[in-house]
Parts: structure tokens; sequence; C-alpha cells
């Protein structure tokens, strides 16, 4: 292939090269031939050869009414591989679907016609001989030859790789969104001032709105106003935070569309945004159903901690908690050498309040005993309902006489006290003993034996 004189081309698209090189080269072979019908040389350009070694793939056809393939180079040829097969008659026929081209042979036809206008990039996908996929880029430029538009010169670049890539790229961004989309977390975008950017669908069924009500507006519109202090607290000091860096973790309330309050799990994650400014994104679990059940199980666990270690009808501690305490008074007793007293009470002839005023009656006497005692009592005393209407008396630090005194005050003054709203009086008996160095058994059966001597001498007594 032999190079004729060289032209000088001035692109008006800025989208090709600014001066773009060309050449008015022919085939071998058809050289002479075609040479005395071409076109004068263009002016000052360099030979299509010379872009072989920049590695630029280049073809140069004759514009006017029949287009004439006029050269090409050996990196086109490379490209298209077509090292012997390309004619000079066949302009297009290294173009797999000729309309694919259509632009482009539109554009080298008017190519005489006028040198201004757009110059044509079109891509387009082709099989290589071996059946690989191959995108290439086109574009082309008109070569001048004395003033008058006489050539085009198209140039190709495989931009398979780029393709790939790109689409790989859309496949990933489809799936990540379709991800997004589809994930029953709420996702949203903040920008550093704390507006809604992006908001996925879970996000708007979360909070009750559409997607176009969030976009733009403040984070803080679904957030309390009570925890606005905290949200900026929030938001300021994670100014100078690092990207990736997770901010903020933990469980807090949002406000949904219609003032609905949901508790949620919240974590922020620092990320720089297109534009390099940083963003906060947003993922949130509503586990308001889950706090629900929650508080609903701990108040069943209080409520059983309570049944565990109380009497339900008088509300004072039950004989389980009675035992346990006991074992831990004596326990504490002996280790700091103090004083313990244990005493029994018990109500007398209850039988006969039963009997006579109905047993609604009898309860309602033995919450009121258990009351009035319990009001008179220090914090450190620990009173039991021991069963039926029977109760203990743990009293640590106290010796048997201070017990002696505390229980006869109690006596004196349930005494004063009329019980139920039938007005009843009730007295009751109790044993007394020092409980230092005993063991819970003993000494449940030496405090009932101080009892039985109460109840045998007379009763409205007590016993040490
Ligand atoms: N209303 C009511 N009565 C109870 C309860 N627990 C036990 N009692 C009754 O308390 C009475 C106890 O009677 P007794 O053991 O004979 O003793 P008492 O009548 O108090 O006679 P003394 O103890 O000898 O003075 C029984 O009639 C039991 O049914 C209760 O929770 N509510």
């Amino acid at each position: 292939m032999k190079a004729n004189a060289l032209i000088r081309q001035e692109v008006a698209d800025t989208d090709a090269h600014n001066v773009i090189i060309g050449s008015n080269n022919v085939m071998e072979g058809n050289h002479h031939e075609m040479s005395h019908c071409l076109p004068p040389p263009a002016d000052d350009c360099p030979s299509i050869e010379a872009l072989d070694k920049l590695n630029i793939a280049a073809l140069v056809y004759q514009c006017g009414e029949r287009i004439t393939l006029e050269g090409i180079n050996c990196s086109a040829r490379t490209l298209l591989n077509h090292f012997d097969t390309i004619r000079t008659d066949e302009p297009w026929q290294w173009v797999p679907d000729e309309t694919d081209c259509h632009p482009v042979q539109e554009w080298c036809r008017d190519g005489a016609a006028t040198e201004c206008g757009q110059t044509p990039r079109v891509r387009w996908l082709r099989f290589n001989e071996c059946g690989r996929r191959m995108a290439l880029n086109l574009t082309g430029c008109r070569l001048k030859s004395k003033g008058k538009v006489a050539r085009v010169m198209l140039v190709l670049q495989d931009c398979t790789q780029q393709i790939v890539q790109h689409e790989e790229l859309r496949r990933s961004q489809r799936c990540i969104s379709s991800i997004i989309n589809a994930t029953p977390m709420g996702i949203c975008v903040l920008t550093e001032n704390g507006r809604f950017e992006m908001v996925n669908p879970a996000y708007c069924r979360f909070h009750g709105y559409e997607e176009h009500e969030l976009i733009g507006r403040p984070f803080s519109m679904v957030v309390p106003y009570s925890s606005h202090q905290y949200l900026r607290r929030q938001q300021h000091g994670a100014m100078g935070s690092r990207h990736g860096h997770a901010q903020h973790f933990g469980e807090c309330e949002l406000v949904a569309r219609h003032g609905q309050r949901h508790t949620v799990i919240v974590e922020s994650v620092r990320i720089e945004g297109e534009d390099g400014r940083p963003r906060d994104v947003v993922f949130l679990v509503d586990i308001s159903e889950r706090k629900k059940l929650e508080m609903a199980l701990e108040e069943k666990n209080v409520r059983l901690e309570y049944l565990a270690t109380h009497d339900e009808l008088t509300g004072i501690r039950n004989r389980r908690f009675g035992i346990s305490s006991l074992e831990a008074a004596l326990e504490q007793a002996e280790r700091q050498d103090l004083d313990i007293s244990v005493a029994l009470l018990d109500i007398d002839h209850f039988k006969r309040v039963n009997d006579d005023h109905g047993h609604t009656v009898g309860d309602q006497v033995l919450q009121q005993f258990a009351e009035v005692l319990s009001r008179q009592l220090r914090a450190s005393d620990i009173l039991v309902r021991w069963g039926g209407e029977e109760f203990m008396l743990i009293l640590p630090g106290i010796d048997v006489s201070g017990a002696f005194q505390a229980l006869e005050r109690l006596r004196h003054s349930l005494a004063l006290e009329l019980f139920s709203p039938s007005g009843l009086q009730v007295t009751f008996s109790a044993g007394i003993i020092d409980a230092r160095g005993m063991r819970s058994n003993d000494l449940v059966e030496s405090v009932d034996q101080k009892l039985y001597q109460a109840k045998g001498r007379g009763r409205d007594r007590i016993v040490s």
C-alpha cells in the first residue's frame, strides 16, 4: 500500500479529535486503476499507515454519488479480521448489518455537499471470526482537498472491554437496586444537612409516605420532637467522622405519617456521595411488634415473679420467700455476729370469723391484719404469711426482748383496730425465739412450740 500526498483536516465536531489526520490511500493492486479518478490529494496530512504507528484503525472513503473505499490501514484490517478480503467496490462489507451503519453512510454521501454538521459517532456490535462479540466505536471526519471535502476518514476503536464493563456495571446496579427495593429493611440516604436523598420502598411503607413526599425533606420529620436535640447532637458528632464508619447503632422511636410511633433498630453509616460530599446511609428494622411481645413477656415475668414470692390475698411475702429470707437472714446474723429474732403469730379463733361472718369477711380480716402489721414494721423486718391465719415475723438485728416489745406494740395497736366492714375485733397469739445460731427447720419447730404455749395460756399473748 502506498501513501499519496498528505492532507490536513479541521473537524467541526468537538466530539472528534480537533485535528484528525487521514490519507487518500488506495488498496494495493487497485491503485493504478483508481488513481486517475481520485480527487486531488488532501493537504498536508500524514498517511493512514502513520496512524498504524499509533495503533489507530482508520479507513478512508471517497465521497460523492458513489462511495468507494480508498484506503484501510493494517490496524483496521487486524481489527476487522479481513486481511485479504477487503474490496474497494464493496465499501461496507465489513459492516455486519448495513442499517447499523446507516448514519455513517449518509454522512459520507453528504460529505462532499457540506463540510460542517455533526460527525457521527456510531457504536455497534459484531462478531469476529472466532464468534466472539466485539463492540466498535466509529468516528468520522471530513478531509478537504483544495478547499473542498473529497474524502471522509473513519476511525474505529475496539470498545468491547468498555461495553462489557459497562454492561457488568449496569447488571450489578440493577441487581443492587432490586435487592434494595425488595429488602424488608428500611433504607434511606441522607444529605449532610439531614435531608432525604433516597428512600427504598420498605422505608416508605414503614412511615406511610410516598417516595416523593420524603425526598428533599428533613429526616427530623420522622423523629419525635423530644428526640430532636439528640438527633442534632448525633449529626453534629458525625461531621468529622470517617467514611464507611458506623455512626450510630441502637434502638429508638420514629413517628409514622399519622403519628404512630414505631420502635426501630437504627444503624447509620457515613459514605461519600457522587459529588464528594458526605452522606449518611440509614438502615432501620421495625421491631415494634417484637417490642410489644417483649413488654408483654416482661409484664408476665414480673407477675410470675410476684406470684412466686408474694401471697396473693394479702400482698405480703409468701412462705416460699419467707423460708429463703429466713435462711439468708440467719446466715448474715451469724456472719456479722448480730442478734436475730423470729416470731410466729396466729390470729385467735379465726375459724369463728369464717363461721360467723363468712369466708369473704375472713379474707378481709386477713388482708387488714397484714396491712396493719406491715404499716408498723421497720423496713428491715420481714413479714411473711406462713399459711392460713399464721404469720412469721423475721426481725434481723433485734434480740428477744426487743422483739417482745415490738410485738406488744402490735398487739396493742390491733386492739384499737376494727376489722372488716362488720367492725370485728381481732387478737393474736405469738411465740418468739432467739434465732441466733439456729437452723431454719429447728427454728420453726421451736417457735411453733412457743406459739402453742401462748394459745394454751389463753391466747392474745406473746410467749418468748
Ligand atoms: N377466710 C379465710 N379463712 C382461712 C384462710 N386460711 C385458713 N383459713 C381458715 O382459718 C381457720 C383456722 O382455724 P383453726 O386452725 O381452727 O384456728 P382458730 O380458729 O384460729 O383457733 P386458734 O388458732 O386455736 O385460736 C380455718 O377455718 C381455716 O379454714 C383464708 O385464706 N381465708
